[in-house]
């Protein structure tokens, strides 16, 4: 009888629960009455097992970030084992894992991939690896809000200004999809004695303990305490609690607070590792908005949500050319050197700028610093210090807990003028330090916390 293999290609997208990619692997799986096996792979730029350095010099993934992928992964474990699946986690690149393909290659007549689409160029490049070894990969979009099936424009043709592309939205009225439940309860077909073999003999030596970190107990996102780990249960449990207060009420007001665990929402550590979903948040806030009304507050949650959607979108459209050093500008920039120095003063907060120096710290220290800051300290990096757009970049993917791809790269476009901004390279955004201070922390708690007056 013909074996088919159905492999799972987790990303960032580490839930269960409405997750369309998997449910297409296991309607597959139900179809072909093939096995599914979930994989994810522990890569050097997004993994547990081991990292590397960024040309500059620094680790690309910072311990917070890893400890809280290690939660996330134990809580991925758990979920999948309540519908006896185990998780393959594999040690490095899918692609390269030749052993493990001349295996499955041995025991299964029919392999195939299915995952979720990303539009970012390392990760485009991941799937075509695995494509010109002659897999049959299906990559299913879903990290957005909006569908981009829904709209009457294509994505080639959206209006590139976020106040233009978020008018036509809304003038739409676009819905968000109903969050669904996971169809694994419907899989026949369980893992055979093969498959058992093949993760015994695969499975990568899984890191039992977290590194040993110090937990600063000022952080805003402290994801060492049960209620902000990782994983889809704390993410379900966090956003059950966010809208069962009336914060949604006051987060336009308090958003652009500096510090404490509930001025923002704090949905975006799990939103990145894929622990929540974009519909899922949705679906809780119009339900919040029944029971306590709408107000221009809840609104703007979605509106922000809009920003994240809108940077995924700005990469469907524009690809690769996000990643030049010129970013979408037409001219060629000359970007300014590496100045180690400068940037060893920025990220060891070392400027002599206490607001700056207290954000450069927080974000060390903890792997979370709020939008207003990462405002204010890239803006720091490019005018003052001078800075490459791309090495600001960088040190945050290393150290955000909520490193996203899409959202962090066009942020940087965004500030650094070499996105969508008519203004061009520098020509605006530019926080004036002193100012800041005086609107977000006139009597100087935030810098105090940080010891930095
Ligand atoms: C230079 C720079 C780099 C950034 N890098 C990242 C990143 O790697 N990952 C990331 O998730 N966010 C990034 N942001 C956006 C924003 O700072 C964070 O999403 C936000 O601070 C997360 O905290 P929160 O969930 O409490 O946000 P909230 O204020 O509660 O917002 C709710 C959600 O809306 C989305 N959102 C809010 N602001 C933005 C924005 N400016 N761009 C895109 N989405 C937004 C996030 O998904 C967030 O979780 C960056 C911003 C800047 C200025």
């Amino acid at each position: 009888m013909m074996k088919t293999l159905i492999i799972y290609w987790f990303r960032h997208d580490l839930r269960v629960s409405d997750n369309l990619a998997l449910n297409h692997a296991c309607d597959l799986a139900c179809e072909l009455d093939a096995e599914l096996l979930p994989v994810f792979c522990h890569t050097t730029a997004y993994g547990c097992l081991r990292t590397t350095q960024t040309i500059w010099g620094f680790a690309r993934m910072s311990s917070h970030r890893q400890a809280f992928l290690l939660d996330t992964l134990v809580d991925l474990r758990q979920q999948l084992s309540s519908y006896q699946l185990e998780l393959l986690e594999l040690d490095g690149e899918l692609c390269e894992q030749t052993d493990f393909f001349a295996y499955v290659a041995k025991h299964y007549d029919d392999v195939r991939f299915v995952c979720e689409d990303i539009a970012a160029p390392e990760e485009i490049a991941q799937r075509k690896g695995l494509q010109d070894l002659g897999f049959s990969v299906q990559a299913i979009w879903q990290s957005t809000m909006l569908n981009p099936d829904d709209f009457e424009f294509e994505l080639i043709e959206m209006p590139d200004q976020f106040t233009a592309f978020r008018h036509k939205v809304e003038a739409a009225r676009y819905t968000v999809r109903a969050p669904v439940p996971t169809q694994l309860a419907r899989l026949q077909t369980l893992p055979s004695s093969t498959m058992q073999q093949l993760i015994l003999h695969f499975g990568a030596k899984r890191i039992g303990e977290k590194h040993a970190l110090t937990h600063d107990q000022r952080s805003s996102f402290p994801y060492w305490e049960s209620a902000f780990q990782g994983g889809s249960r704390s993410a379900m449990q966090h956003l059950a609690n966010y809208f069962s207060t009336d914060l949604a009420h006051s987060y336009k007001q308090t958003r652009n607070q500096l510090s404490g665990v509930d001025f923002s929402t704090k949905f975006s550590p799990w939103l990145a590792s894929g622990a929540l979903s974009a519909p899922q948040i949705i679906h809780a806030l119009q339900n919040f908005e029944q029971t306590h009304g709408k107000s221009d507050s809840s609104y703007w949650i979605w509106f922000e949500l809009l920003w994240r959607d809108y940077f995924r979108f700005l990469h469907r459209k524009y690809g690769a050319q996000l990643y030049r050093p010129s970013g979408l500008c037409k001219t060629p920039i000359e970007l300014p050197a590496f100045d180690p120095a400068r940037f060893h003063q920025w990220t060891h907060a070392a400027t002599g700028d206490a607001l700056i120096d207290a954000a450069m710290c927080e974000l060390r220290m903890t792997g979370y610093v709020s939008n207003r800051q990462r405002q204010q300290v890239a803006s720091y990096w490019l005018h003052e210090l001078a800075g490459d757009w791309r090495v600001g970049a960088a040190w945050f993917e290393s150290q955000l807990l909520d490193c996203d791809v899409y959202s962090n790269q066009g942020n940087w476009l965004y500030l650094a003028g070499l996105g969508t901004d008519p203004r061009g390279y520098l020509g605006g955004r530019w926080f004036d330090p002193q100012k800041q201070a005086k609107q977000h922390d006139a009597d100087g708690r935030y810098r105090r916390l940080w010891n930095m007056l």
